[in-house]
This record gives structure tokens, C-alpha cells and sequence, in this order.
């Protein structure tokens, strides 16, 4: 019992390190909106410029060269005081050059320039100080503190008792002074702190400021105890982003008590380690893996499958450059390929098969990431898991076209496995998580003596069909065979890839990344697609990495780092993550790829600077182009093909539009198709939705109005399954009860949005198909092979053309008007098949000749059939067109009737009518 506490109290100064970045990110994200991955780095940075000042009296600066001496080495108050205001410029320099500018950026751009400003930071010490790991001396007393016959340093209990200290003084700063309270209301809302007369930058900066000296005083008060490296502190960032979350990112006692925790449970897992009964398999790694656990735990639990209405769902990312299939220019590259492959010699030619492999890994992210917009850390880790599965075959002679495949496999198995809690969360906190997980690898499994050989892992050399195709061969460290090998296997790859681009399957990937809810309206089924994301990609890292084996023909953990992650993911950043051709870039300009191999010549000690140059073109790329060098190219040529007058073709709809697609359903037959019961909503004290019966027959147009806030958009939430409820749904006379929105879409109901809700990453065009297109598996592996049909165009074309859309066919949502947005969204709910429409405010934003239009067309819709329902503010557009009239108020039925028993009754005129033509004169 005695050594458990001693244990626990020992586990104290870890832990106050965790607390620290916790709290750091915590603050940071208040004032600016942005989880910062690169405090671990400034933690790194602030320990070392202090121990630098204290060995050498040099005096580090973050930029690459400048070091000031100050003669000799400076005692420990003028370290500790240079440290500090060290840590704070860095802090004050993140917020001024990279998160001021990108305030309005997607999350995916921030995330990547903090990872910027961590490699940076990182590759900048490495270039002055190297990379040898070192002892700092103590500041805080380190003598021990008697408990029974064990004694406990100090130190561990000064600095959990000052950070407590800290978080009680940095609480009463955020909730009592003034400044602090604008900058909780700045998180909020920058203008209302605009308004309290403070300037949001300026509130940004102080949180980045105090963010930084705080995570900077316990890096270098937890150092002495911890041990400083290069790697060290930064990867704590992962159980720093465990405590931030813990915490909701709010409440500082939380991420306190959180950090502490982590550090107390790694430590009983030492003593654990040291009993003879505990396994060996799990003395190695696992206290890297429970702050990943902790993290999945937290997360799965308070997240939700679909963000709720409101929440900010769209995570807006780089413009996708959907491929042409243009057979020259890639007969042309392949080409190019090859004849280099041939023309290139030994280290030259490792470094081009080095490109090809980190190519097919880039490719891996443009498919999770660029595509379906799941940001991950971890794809070196299903690489690695890929790698290190490979060698244990190959180990047991298992033949490359078992083995390969095989290993993929098992990445793809584990990519799933990740994208489990994916479904649940989403942008920077995925990022957390398959950080967290790179981390756990790593050390856990990669690293571990009992699943792998730390000495390294041979692989033999692949044979296909009797042929060795090993990469070296007595003198040849690069045999052209190998070379081959890997393209052949990079061009299918990367073909498959433009294929789902430009497939169903893609676009539906899209729409997910555009919008979840509306997606899951159009009856795809998010989480699965987002399982499916992540198993195709892992299954491309999974090949990548199973390369990576055959090309060292010996494994070790050092290939697979979370390090060499992160830069994956900042070269297929840089190269342009939402293009095939970006993957390529990524290859060609990543460490040890060709370009990289051609520099090496001219420059010594490359490697470092290489980083540097990778860590500030990420920061830079985030901020001024985010769709990357290959996003960049595009845009230029297609600005020269436009200037020579060569236009994409706009997608012609079919002469004559096919009636609207109705299951199960023949015109006029008055069945009724759907029917609520009691239908209630609560929105935690507010009863939003009441008890509401309606039904609504085939070939009729149902009217529902109300006052603002009377529940008409939660009703259509409620039956379309977007929102919790009680009462009964039936559609077609079956209850939709328990259904997910995306299998009522899929049995026919059919929607449209108050907010539009339109998919921004593809045009009007695909906008639809997304919705008109079916899936099954055979579908899916169609879309690989040859992704665009005809029957799915024929009903895309139907479709516009009922709307009068064709000509805008090819244009994106954010360039229509908001009436043209609102008939396309009108249109992509007729895209899909079904017998029921629900339309949330369609005549918002339309003229009134286009009003007029409207109503035929809704006419038409219920002559062909359909069932609709139609929510809209226009009185007089409701009371032309509907044949029956519901009306709401505060949740439930205040009357229904025919539009003209409905225009005259009492109630209804004293609870909106009145109201609704008052709002009208007042407009006119
Ligand atoms: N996700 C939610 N959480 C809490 N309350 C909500 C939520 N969504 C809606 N509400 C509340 O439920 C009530 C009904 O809102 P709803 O949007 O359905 O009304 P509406 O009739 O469609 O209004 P409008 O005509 O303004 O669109 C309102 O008081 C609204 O503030």
C-alpha cells in the first residue's frame, strides 16, 4: 500500500507536465478557437533555450542561425527569466503569423500549422543543438520527502501543489477580470468582445502568450525529472490533448485533475511492470497507450453520429480537383517514370522508388483527408502495422501476392478499427485521437521486444513468377525489378483513386465532408462511408508500407514514427491532399525522395534543414494555399486553357425531364404515405414538438405554418429521424421507429433544408447525382474500375431540368443565388427515389415570378403522385397551393383545415395570420 502511494505521488511530476499542456491548450483554444498540437514543441523549445543559457550562456532564437552569446553561462533566475519571455514570444509569434491568419480557416488548415509550428520547432533545436538526449539541472528543492521506507523527491510534490496554484489563478483570470471574462466571450462571439471594447487579436495573443509561459514553466520545472529530448515533450502533447478534452476544453480543474491522473496511472504501471506476475507483452509501450485509451473513451462517449442542427458542421476543407481521365499526359508521366527508373543510378534511384512508395501513402491521406475529410495522424502507423506483418510472412515464405495483400489487409482491418470512434467525432478531435493512436503504436506494439525484433525485422526479397524482384542485389542497392514493382503497383493505385474521385462513391465522400446531415438526408449512410474511407485508405498506407519493408529489407520501429506521420501528412499537405497528382508531388519533395536525394548532393547536413523547410512551407502552405502545389498547378492551367477559349462542356439534361421518381406509388391514388402520431420533440425544458397527428396522402400538397419557433422545422427534423423523439412515424403504413435518417431516406422519405444545406465541394450537377446514385458493394468496386453511368445521369439530368437548372449544371452552390440554391436543393431531393417530399421554406429568396413558377411545379410534384409537405413562411403561397392546412404554435396543433377554412379562422389569425400580413406590410 505504501509503495502504491509512494508510486502515486511520484507519478505527480509527469503528470503537473500533462496538466500544463492541457491547460495551455485549453487557454489557447478559449482565445483562439484553434487546438494547438505544437505546445509540446514550445514546452521543448522553453526547456531547452533554458538549459542552453545555463551549459553555454547562448541565448536561442526561433529563427534558423541566430543564437546569441552572452559570454557565459547565466545562473538559474536569468534562465529561467530568458526562458520564459522565450516562451512567450514564441507564443505571441504562433498567434501573429498563424493562427491570426487563418481565424476563419478550415479546422484542417489549423491543425496543420500548429503540426507546422511543432515540426518547426522541433527541426529548429535539432539544427542548433542536436538531437543527443539530455539531463537539466533542477530548480525546484529535489531532496526526497520521507514516507514510511520509501522517500518521494520533493520536486514532484512543489510542482503538482505550484500548478495547482496556476490553474486556480488562470480560473479567476477567465472568470473574474475583465479582460479575461471578453476573452471567454471572444471564443464565443468576437464581435460582442469587439463591442466590450477590447480587440479580439489582442485577447488571442494574450491566451497564446499565457498559454506559452505557463506550458513553458512546468516543461522546465518537470525536465529534471523527465529527462529532455528532441521528441520527448512534443509527443506529450497527446495526454495534454487528453486532459483539454477531459475538460471540454473549458473547465480548467478538469484538465488539472485529468493530467495529474494520466500521471499517477503511468506510474502504478511502472510498479506493476516490476511484479513478477505482469506479462511481459505489456512492460513495454503501455504507458503510452492509456492516454490514447483515455482519449477514445472520452471522446466515443460524448460524441454524436451526426452533429446536431446548428453545430458547425461543414469542415469546410481544399478545393477537390476532380480528375479528367486525360490518357496522354498520363501515358506521358508513367513514361517519364520508367525512363528514369532506367536512366537513374543507386542512390538516385532509391530515392524515385522512395517517392513511388510516399506517393502511395500520400495517396492513402488524399482518400481519408482530402476526400471524405477525416484528418489523420496515424497512416506511417497503419504503414507500419502493414510493414511489420509483411515481415513476419515473409518470415514464414509467404509469397508476395499473399503476403502484400494480406498485410493491407490487416491495416485496412485496423484503419476501421480507428475510424470506429471517427464516426462519433470529428476534425481536430480525430486528429487527437489518431495522434494518440500513432503514439500508442509506436511505442506499444512497434517498439515492443515481445512483437518485434528491436535488432530489425529482415524481410526476404519478393519473387513473382520465379523472378526475384528483391530491391538490391550484391553491389545494386536499387534494382530497377523492384523499381518497376513499385510502380506498376503506385499506377493502379493512384488510378483507383481518380476513379473513386470522379465515382459515386467518391461523391458521396464529399458530400460527408461538405455536410453531414444533409449527406445522411440524400440516404448515405455516414458512418459507414466513413469506415469505409478509412479502411480503403489504411488498406493504401497498408501497401505503402509493406514496400517500405521490401525496399529496406529490414524492419525497424524507426521507420514508422509518429514523426514520419506528421511529415506525411505535411508533404501530401504541401503537395495538395485532394489530388492524385498532389500525392505525386508529396513523393517527389518528402524526405528521401528524389528531390530530397538531389539536394543531399549539393548540401551537408540536409536532413535537418530539411525539416525546418517542412515544418515552415506547412505553416506557410496552410495559410496562403491550401490546395497545395499540385491544387495550384490545376487552377493555373485551367486558367490558361479558359483564356484559350477551351470551356468544359456544361452537362446537357436529357431533351425531355422524366417524371419524378416515385416508389411504390401510382398518381392519384390518395393512399395515405405518411402518417405521425403524437409525434413530440424536447429539447432538454422546451416541449418543441407536442403531440402532433398529421398525415399526408399521395398527390396531395399538406401546408404546415406557424409563428417563428412554433416547430415546423423540428417536425420534419423529427420525422426524417435528425432529432430524438416520441410518438409514431409510418411510412407507407410502416413505423420508421429507431430508423437512422439515412435509412428513411432510403425508404423514401425525401427533404429539403431551411439553411439550404448543399453540398459545397461539388456542383450543382453532382449535388444531385450524390442523391440519385444507388449503393451496394458491386457499385463500389465498379466505382473503382469505371466510375461514371448512365442511368444515374439520366435522373440527374431529369431532375435540373425540372428546375430549370441545366445551364448551372457545372457550377458550385456558393456562386447561385439563395433562390437557386433553394431549387437545387428542391432538386437533389427529387433526385432520389421515394413517395414522400418534405420541403423546409423552399420559396425563401425567390422572386415572385419564381414564386409563381414554384407552385406549378409543386403541382405538378403532387400530380405526378407525391406526397408533399410543404413548411413556409409565404402565407399566400401556402393557401394557393396546399389542399390541406395544418397550423402550429409552441410545438403543437393549433388547427387544421382546408386554406380556406384555415384563412378564416379565428385562432389562427390572432396566433400568425395577424402576425404573417403585418410581417408583409411591414416588408412592402
Ligand atoms: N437543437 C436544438 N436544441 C434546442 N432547442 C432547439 C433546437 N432546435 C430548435 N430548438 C428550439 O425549438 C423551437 C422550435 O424551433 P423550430 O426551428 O422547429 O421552429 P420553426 O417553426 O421551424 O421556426 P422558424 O419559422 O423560425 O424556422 C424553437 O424554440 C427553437 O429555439
Amino acid at each position: 500500500m505504501q509503495q502504491v502511494l509512494l508510486f502515486a505521488l511520484i507519478g505527480l511530476g509527469a503528470g503537473a507536465a500533462y496538466a500544463a499542456i492541457g491547460l495551455g491548450v485549453t487557454v489557447t483554444y478559449q482565445g483562439t478557437g484553434t487546438v494547438h498540437f505544437g505546445l509540446g514543441a514550445a514546452g521543448m523549445w522553453t526547456v531547452y533555450v533554458f538549459d542552453e543559457l545555463r551549459r553555454t550562456g547562448d541565448l536561442l532564437l526561433p529563427i534558423p542561425l541566430v543564437r546569441v552569446p552572452l559570454g557565459s553561462p547565466t545562473g538559474t533566475a536569468v534562465a529561467l527569466v530568458l526562458a520564459v519571455l522565450s516562451a512567450a514570444a514564441v507564443g505571441w509569434l504562433s498567434q501573429l503569423l498563424v493562427f491570426r491568419p487563418l481565424a476563419a480557416a478550415p479546422v484542417l488548415a489549423k491543425v496543420v500549422a500548429s503540426i507546422g509550428i511543432m515540426l518547426t520547432l522541433q527541426a529548429l533545436v535539432v539544427l542548433r543543438v542536436g538531437s543527443a538526449s539530455r539531463a537539466v539541472a533542477p530548480v525546484l528543492p529535489a531532496g526526497g520527502l520521507h514516507i514510511g521506507d520509501g522517500a518521494v523527491p520533493q520536486d514532484r510534490l512543489w510542482i503538482a501543489a505550484l500548478l495547482t496554484v496556476v490553474t486556480v489563478a488562470l480560473w479567476a483570470y477567465l472568470r473574474y477580470t475583465r479582460f479575461g471574462l471578453a476573452t471567454r466571450a471572444a471564443a464565443e462571439n468576437e464581435r460582442a468582445a469587439s463591442l466590450a471594447g477590447f480587440a479580439p487579436q489582442a485577447l488571442a495573443a494574450s491566451t497564446a502568450v499565457i498559454a506559452g509561459v505557463v506550458v513553458g514553466i512546468f516543461c522546465i520545472l518537470a525536465a529534471p525529472t523527465l529527462g529532455l529530448t528532441t521528441t520527448g515533450f512534443v509527443l506529450m502533447i497527446a495526454p495534454g490533448l487528453a486532459c483539454a478534452l477531459a475538460g471540454r476544453f473549458d473547465n480548467l480543474f478538469v484538465v488539472l485533475a485529468t493530467g495529474l491522473l494520466l500521471g499517477v496511472v503511468q506510474s502504478e504501471l511502472t510498479l506493476l511492470r516490476g511484479q513478477e506476475w505482469w506479462p511481459t507483452w505489456a512492460s513495454t509501450g503501455l504507458n503510452d497507450a492509456v492516454p490514447f485509451l483515455a482519449i477514445v473513451g472520452g471522446l466515443v462517449l460524448v460524441g454524436r453520429s451526426l452533429p446536431t442542427r446548428g453545430a458547425d458542421a461543414a469542415e469546410a476543407l481544399p478545393e477537390v480537383v476532380i480528375p479528367q481521365p486525360r490518357w496522354l499526359p498520363i501515358t506521358a508521366v508513367i513514361g517519364g517514370a520508367v525512363v528514369l527508373l532506367f536512366v537513374l543510378r543507386g542512390g538516385f534511384r532509391f530515392g524515385l522508388i522512395t517517392s513511388f512508395i510516399v506517393a502511395l501513402l500520400a495517396l492513402s491521406l488524399v482518400v481519408l483527408t482530402g476526400l471524405a475529410g477525416q484528418v489523420s495522424l496515424a497512416q506511417a502507423a497503419f504503414a507500419g502495422s502493414a510493414g511489420f506483418v509483411v515481415a513476419k510472412l515473409a518470415a514464414a515464405h509467404a509469397p508476395l501476392p499473399i503476403a502484400l495483400p494480406f498485410a493491407a489487409a490487416v491495416a485496412a482491418l485496423l484503419g476501421v478499427l480507428v475510424g470506429l470512434p471517427a464516426v462519433r467525432i470529428r476534425g481536430a478531435q480525430l486528429a487527437v485521437v489518431t495522434l494518440a493512436l500513432g503514439i500508442a503504436l509506436e511505442r506499444f506494439v512497434f517498439r515492443n521486444p515481445s512483437f518485434t525484433d528491436p535488432a530489425g525485422n529482415p524481410i526476404p526479397d519478393p519473387v513473382l513468377f520465379g523472378i526475384s524482384f528483391g530491391v538490391s542485389d550484391g553491389l545494386q542497392t536499387a534494382r530497377i525489378q523492384f523499381g518497376l514493382l513499385v510502380l506498376v503497383i503506385l499506377t493502379v493505385v493512384a488510378l483507383g483513386v481518380a476513379n473513386l474521385t470522379r465515382s459515386g462513391t467518391g461523391r458521396r465522400l464529399l458530400a460527408i465532408r461538405s455536410d453531414e446531415r444533409a449527406a445522411a438526408a440524400v440516404g448515405i449512410n455516414v458512418s459507414a462511408s466513413k469506415l469505409l474511407a478509412f479502411g480503403i485508405a489504411s488498406f493504401i498506407a497498408g501497401i505503402g508500407g509493406a514496400l517500405i519493408g521490401y525496399s529496406r529489407g529490414q524492419l525497424t520501429a524507426d521507420s514508422f514514427t509518429v514523426f514520419v506521420g506528421l511529415s506525411l501528412l505535411a508533404f501530401a499537405y504541401l503537395g495538395g491532399i485532394t489530388s492524385v497528382s498532389g500525392a505525386v508531388v508529396a513523393g517527389l519533395s518528402a524526405p528521401l525522395g528524389l528531390v530530397f536525394v538531389t539536394f543531399s548532393r549539393l548540401f551537408e547536413d540536409l536532413g535537418t534543414w530539411y525539416a525546418v523547410l517542412a515544418g515552415v512551407s506547412l505553416v506557410l502552405g496552410a495559410i496562403f494555399n491550401p490546395v497545395g502545389v499540385a491544387g495550384a498547378a490545376t487552377s493555373m492551367l485551367r486558367r490558361f486553357r479558359a483564356a484559350g477559349g477551351h470551356h468544359r462542356p456544361v452537362a446537357p439534361g436529357p431533351p425531355e425531364p422524366p417524371p419524378v421518381a416515385v416508389v411504390g406509388a401510382r398518381a392519384h391514388t390518395g393512399k395515405v404515405r405518411l402518417r405521425t402520431t403524437g409525434l413530440s420533440v424536447q429539447y432538454g425544458g422546451l416541449r418543441a414538438l407536442d403531440g402532433v397527428d398529421l398525415s399526408v396522402r399521395a398527390g396531395q400538397i399538406i401546408g404546415l405554418i406557424g409563428p417563428n419557433g412554433a416547430g415546423k422545422t423540428t417536425f420534419i427534423d423529427a420525422v426524417t429521424g435528425f432529432t430524438p423523439s416520441t410518438g409514431e412515424v409510418f411510412l407507407e403504413g410502416l413505423s420508421l421507429d429507431g430508423a437512422p435518417p439515412h435509412q428513411r431516406a432510403r425508404r423514401g422519405l425525401r427533404r429539403t433544408w431551411q439553411a439550404v444545406q448543399l453540398f459545397a465541394d461539388l456542383d450543382a450537377h453532382d449535388n444531385v447525382a450524390v442523391a440519385a446514385q444507388p449503393f451496394d458493394l458491386r457499385t463500389l468496386v465498379l466505382d473503382l474500375v469505371r466510375p461514371q453511368r448512365a442511368p444515374v445521369l439520366a435522373a440527374v439530368g431529369g431532375a435540373l431540368a425540372r428546375m430549370d437548372l441545366t445551364p448551372l449544371a457545372r457550377v458550385r452552390p456558393q456562386t447561385l443565388t439563395l433562390g437557386q440554391r433553394k431549387l437545387l436543393g428542391v432538386a437533389r431531393a427529387l433526385a432520389m427515389p421515394g413517395s414522400v417530399l418534405l420541403l423546409d421554406e423552399p420559396a425563401a429568396g425567390l422572386s415572385g415570378a419564381d414564386r409563381i413558377a414554384l407552385a406549378a411545379r409543386l403541382r405538378q410534384f403532387a400530380a405526378d403522385g407525391l406526397a408533399v409537405l410543404l413548411v413556409e413562411h409565404d402565407v399566400d403561397l401556402v393557401l394557393s397551393v396546399c389542399d390541406h392546412v395544418y397550423v402550429l404554435e409552441f410545438g403543437h396543433l393549433l388547427a387544421h383545415g382546408t386554406p380556406a377554412q384555415i384563412r378564416t379562422d379565428r385562432r389562427v389569425i390572432d396566433a400568425y395570420l395577424g402576425q404573417a400580413s403585418r410581417g408583409v406590410e411591414e416588408r412592402a
